[in-house]
């Protein structure tokens, strides 16, 4: 049996890249019993008919997580792609993107795309507010090609995920890093003359052979309800997690409490007054979740 990883899925078959080559594959009809159905980004073993070269999915390895949009396993890396300029960067939606790529335990880069749309003193403005997250920040240009190659070297040994809202560059991005891909952006139309999206199977695109991205954008939704208890949501914003235990209340959620260091390093400088800010938006969002 030889390895692979599942990259596509069309009526019943399935596509494993495996090291040489990549298969068209069916599964054995015990995954169904077991109520597994095979996923793309999925680990498996497969077993090669010689008569016509086909394969069988044989085994899927245990999977390390799993997605729910688009249902993709084994991702290891969210990228979450803002614009400069058209549309305008939106913290609000960034940081949000965070807690849900956090939350699912994820790798994080951050993307500031469209670059070349702004003069020299407003290029590193986001790099201030984002230096204490830890997070890598590149800034690309689909125009230029600046960046691009950091790009690349971000997604080097991962499966990948881009998210981000429309319009700033995803399908853009997917075309430099892989020249011939030829997704279709924004300039030319997306829709089909029915008005609607184009239906498109969701595709892990084969970088070097271990590096993967998808072809899909992740997080869809984003709903915080998956939060249940407010003390959670410090977790998910890395640079207010490390002072959580430091405060006179151990169980501080860092909003009004006499004693919080969270405030008093927001008042330093130490972190950023907009990640906080949105914080706060969560949390009282998080609260009237609970209300219902
Ligand atoms: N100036 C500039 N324009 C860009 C850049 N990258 C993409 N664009 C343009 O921005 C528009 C949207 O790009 P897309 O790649 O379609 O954006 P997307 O994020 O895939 O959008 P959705 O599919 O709606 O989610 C297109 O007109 C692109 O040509 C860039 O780096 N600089
Ligand atoms: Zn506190």
């Amino acid at each position: 049996m030889i390895e692979g990883i599942i990259i596509k899925g069309i009526g019943g078959f399935y596509y494993v890249k495996t090291q040489d080559k990549v298969y068209e594959c069916k599964a054995r009809g015990l995954f169904r019993e077991d109520n597994i159905i095979p996923l793309i980004g999925d680990r498996v073993k497969i077993r090669i008919n010689e008569e016509d070269g086909s394969g069988y999915i044989e085994e899927i390895m245990e999977r390390k997580s799993q997605l729910i949009r688009p249902p993709v396993s084994n991702v290891t890396q969210a990228i979450i792609i803002m614009s400069i300029k058209k549309p305008d960067i939106n913290l609000w939606l960034l940081d949000r993107l965070i807690v849900l790529a956090e939350h699912q335990r994820l790798n994080i880069g951050i993307c500031i795309n469209k670059i070349d749309l702004v003069q020299e003193d407003e290029r590193n403005l986001i790099e201030k507010a984002y230096r204490e997250t830890g997070y890598p920040i590149i800034k690309t240009s689909c125009k230029t090609g600046e960046g691009i190659v950091d790009l690349i070297d971000l997604l080097k040994n991962q499966v990948t995920v881009f998210a981000g809202p429309s319009g700033v560059g995803k399908s853009s991005l997917l075309n430099r890093i892989k020249p011939g891909l030829e997704l279709k952006t924004g300039d030319v139309s997306k829709k089909t003359t029915r008005g609607r999206h184009t239906t498109r199977h969701v595709e892990l695109i084969d970088l070097d052979g271990n590096s993967f991205v998808l072809d899909t954008p992740g997080f869809s939704s984003l709903s915080l309800d998956f939060i249940e208890r407010e003390e959670e949501l410090s977790k998910y914003f890395k640079e207010i997690d490390e002072f959580n235990g430091k405060c006179k209340f151990i169980n501080c959620i860092h909003f009004k409490e006499p004693g919080c260091e969270v405030k008093k390093q927001v008042e330093k400088g130490n972190i950023s007054r907009e990640r906080y800010e949105n914080y706060l938006m969560f949390l009282e969002e998080i609260k009237a979740n609970r209300r219902y």
